[in-house]
């Protein structure tokens, strides 16, 4: 048991003592006379120090503080201590705040526990020590602090591998549990201008969808999921090419193809924040610098439906100059991104949506420009699957299905259309025969609303209201104002 493993043998204990008294009356009877009394108290301590038994344990000291700063061993200890509370332990601290999803249990001074790191024993203990400081401009009244650290004992033989490898652990793990209690936010511009401009609100993003959720082709959801991973642990990397530490995501496809749930997907799967960019809500470029200074490490910056350029007349100068012959693509938005991220030097992730890929300035898919293209299309059989075991919890067969897929095979329907018929009744049979009614309607009516030759005839329908000034957009969105492959605009 602790801590008496490979503790020195009481006889080799007893020797050591034996001839550290006996040195200690030897120099006593010697010196008394001989030598004057603060060499011989000197004498007498250095003699203590070398013939005191050595502990066989070593104990690592880990304060709140370091300096102004915390102590990051310290918070992570915190953390990562509550998963390992055992039934021994006597007394925990627990609270919750108003923003925390959350209960959050410590533990309480004097607490100990015991833990291991590949069969070597730890102890922890968490030590809360008031101090009194006297005030040296009224002697009568002392300060009083808490200084407050935590205790981690273990055989001295096995140093190295704490220090290098179980501390590194425990601020692994402590990183890992606060990612899954983070609560995500989602960002967006409020519309009112206020005297230094446009800003950030947030809201918690509680939007559910997650990869396991979206109807996507297996082999593409795993390779984003991969490519995700990817980045977020090649920081070292990146800096060693001397690139920002960024990744592009370009995602197309039809309206409600899943486009936004991916993002809110992406955004879930890494903890990371959402930025929605709304080009149209920005008037001047000093806005935009100082909005995209302001988005947080590790969040995604989402600028969606790229491909309706916006109208901004006023888009002015910081200096209040309008700019009436600055264009700049999107890959050009891009560049003054990535020049303003590769100072920073953080984990950022761009996503621009379009519903259409090919009308979109040749120079931003340029290889290099975004690094992933996503193609989100209509549902096949395996999104229904995936979608029926979402919303009906059918993992096996339906006798319905075989009917389906066929229809699936002859008509285009997006997931969006097919989610909503799944949610119309808590009975597979009547939700399923829903999704049969919408499918012949869509062959008999030949309702292919998506399909391409109708895009194109709604983008030159666009393009004619366009000129007469109109400016019609589905509701809740940017406002398409130009049949595009330029945005006017920026710096
Ligand atoms: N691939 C999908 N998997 C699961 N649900 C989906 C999928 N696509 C769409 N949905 C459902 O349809 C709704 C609308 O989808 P979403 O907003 O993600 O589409 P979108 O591609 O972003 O459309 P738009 O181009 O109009 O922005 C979602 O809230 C979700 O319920
Ligand atoms: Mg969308």
């Amino acid at each position: 048991m602790f801590p008496t493993r490979d503790m020195p043998s009481p006889s080799s204990l007893f020797s050591a003592y034996a001839s550290m008294a006996a040195s200690i009356m030897l120099v006593r009877s010697m010196a008394n006379d001989l030598i004057p009394h603060p060499i011989r108290g000197y004498l007498l301590s250095t003699l203590r120090y070398y013939f005191k038994p050595r502990s066989p344990q070593l104990t690592l000291v880990i304060e709140e503080n370091c300096g102004m700063s915390r102590n990051q061993v310290f918070d992570a200890a915190e953390i990562y201590l509550c998963t390992k509370i055992s039934p021994n332990t006597e007394r925990l601290k627990i609270s919750k705040s108003p923003k925390e999803k959350n209960l959050t249990i410590r533990l309480e001074k004097g607490e100990k526990l015991v833990d291991f790191h590949e069969g070597i024993e730890l102890m922890w203990r968490f030590v809360c020590a008031e101090t009194e400081r006297n005030n040296p401009n009224d002697h009568n009244n002392s300060q009083r602090s808490e200084k407050r650290y935590f205790e981690l004992t273990f055989l001295k033989k096995h140093k190295d591998k704490i220090v290098d490898s179980y501390i590194q652990f425990v601020l692994e793990r402590a990183k890992a549990i606060k990612d899954e209690e983070r609560v995500l936010k989602m960002h967006t511009l409020n519309n009112s201008y206020c005297y230094n401009g446009v800003k950030w609100e947030s809201i918690n993003l509680e939007h559910p969808a997650t990869f396991e959720t979206l109807a996507m082709d297996p082999e593409l959801r795993n390779a984003v999921i991969e490519d995700l991973d990817r980045f977020v642990r090649r920081k070292d990397f990146y800096k060693r090419v001397g690139r920002a530490w960024k990744r592009g995501y370009l995602l197309y496809g039809p309206p409600g193809t899943g486009k936004s749930s991916l993002i809110a997907a992406m955004a879930n799967y890494l903890k990371f924040d959402v930025y929605d960019l709304q080009l149209a809500n920005i008037l001047r470029d000093s806005d935009l610098r100082r909005l995209l200074l302001a988005t947080a490490n590790r969040s995604i910056l989402v600028i969606e439906d790229i491909d309706c350029s916006v109208d901004l007349p006023d888009r002015r100068h910081g200096d209040g100059r309008k700019q009436h012959d600055a264009q700049l693509t999107l890959s050009g938005l891009l560049n003054f991104i990535d020049g303003l991220w590769s100072s920073c030097g953080d984990e950022r992730i761009i996503v621009f949506t379009t519903n259409h890929k090919d009308r979109l300035d040749p120079a931003l898919l340029r290889p290099g420009r975004m690094d992933m293209h996503i193609n989100m299309s209509y549902c096949n059989s395996h999104g229904f699957k995936q979608l029926v075991s979402t919303y009906l919890d059918i993992r096996g067969h339906h006798h319905l299905f075989g009917e389906i897929e066929g229809l699936m095979g002859e008509t285009q329907v997006t997931p969006a259309q097919i989610a909503e018929e799944l949610m119309r009744s808590e009975d597979a049979d009547v939700a399923l025969q829903g999704v049969i009614k919408l499918l012949k309607r869509k062959k008999m009516e030949g309702d292919e609303v998506e399909d391409v030759a109708d895009q194109n005839k709604a983008a030159i329908q666009k393009a004619k209201r366009q000129k007469l000034g109109n400016k019609p957009r589905r509701s809740g969105r940017n406002i398409v104002t130009k049949s595009n492959r330029r945005i006017r605009k920026f710096l």
